[in-house]
């Protein structure tokens, strides 16, 4: 069993016992289910840099990247850099992150925030709503084409922006359907942990026009931004390059100070 199929097989036990202690009526009821959603992609379509800085305390490829911060400070950091939005990962045992960590986030900003998020199932996403998301993740890897259908259709019809991952030309093929908002070529094969740039430039040209093009894992450096903006990707997912600092957000500040000159 890979990684990734670890992580799925824990999603389910962990989303049946939460069925089972929170009615989808009482997330319904959430304050925050009402809200209006902030467009995720129309923020990335019209900025030159296209930032999503992700909160990111650990990882499975990484181990302990940073546990000691803050998550609305690292939010607020992250607005005041300039970023397009922000991702805030949900996962407890594999990330160490949480649904509390995205209320607090929505507590402390206004920019969109994307639950990251192993989605299998549609109560997730309507957890997703109550609990402050814009935008959910989809997984090409770990979805068939309806279930991606019928997820995102369930998103869509909530307001929520859709970002779908995929990481080579079959999960593109499967997964084009028009209730998709954003496709985010993810460079890390997320059951070797290899991580490759040219991923995203070798997918980029057959990714059709209509959706906003997202980069996804292994970027720290201005090059490789400007090298994948000649691929018309819109979007670049940032985690670790900014975490890893003491004050992720004024790191996020310096990086686009850079990628504006
Ligand atoms: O990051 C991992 O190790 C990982 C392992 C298994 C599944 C997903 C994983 N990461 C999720 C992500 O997509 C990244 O956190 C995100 O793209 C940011 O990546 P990075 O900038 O490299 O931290």
């Amino acid at each position: 069993m890979n990684i990734l199929d670890k992580i799925v097989a824990d999603k389910r036990n962990e989303v049946a016992l939460k069925k089972e202690l929170i009615p989808i009526s009482q997330l319904e009821s959430s304050v925050l289910f009402e809200r209006d959603c902030v467009s995720l992609a129309n923020k990335l379509s019209a900025s030159n840099t296209g930032i999503i800085a992700e909160h990111k305390r650990r990882s499975p490829s990484k181990s302990v990247i940073n546990q000691s911060l803050n998550v609305q400070d690292v939010a607020k950091g992250y607005e005041d850099a300039g970023v397009c939005g922000m991702s805030v990962l949900t996962d407890g045992k594999y990330f160490g992150g949480s649904l509390d960590d995205l209320l607090l986030a929505r507590a402390a900003v206004q920019m969109p925030l994307l639950r990251k998020e192993f989605i299998i199932d549609p109560y997730q996403i309507i957890e997703a709503k109550a609990f402050g998301a814009d935008v959910i993740l989809l997984i090409a890897a770990i979805l068939t084409r309806n279930e991606i259908k019928s997820l995102s259709e369930a998103a869509k019809n909530l307001g929520l922006d859709v970002l779908l991952e995929i990481h080579n030309e079959e999960e593109l093929q499967k997964s084009i359907m028009p209730s998709l908002d954003m496709l985010g070529v993810n460079n890390r094969n997320l059951k070797t942990f290899e991580v490759s740039l040219d991923i995203s430039k070798t997918l980029s040209e057959k990714i059709p026009h209509d959706f906003v093009k997202v980069s996804e894992s292994g970027i720290s450096a201005i090059k490789a931004i400007k090298d994948l903006q000649q691929f018309d990707y819109k979007g670049f997912l940032i985690g670790e390059n900014f975490m890893k600092t003491g004050d992720p957000g004024a790191s996020a500040k310096e990086f686009i100070g850079k990628l504006k000159d």
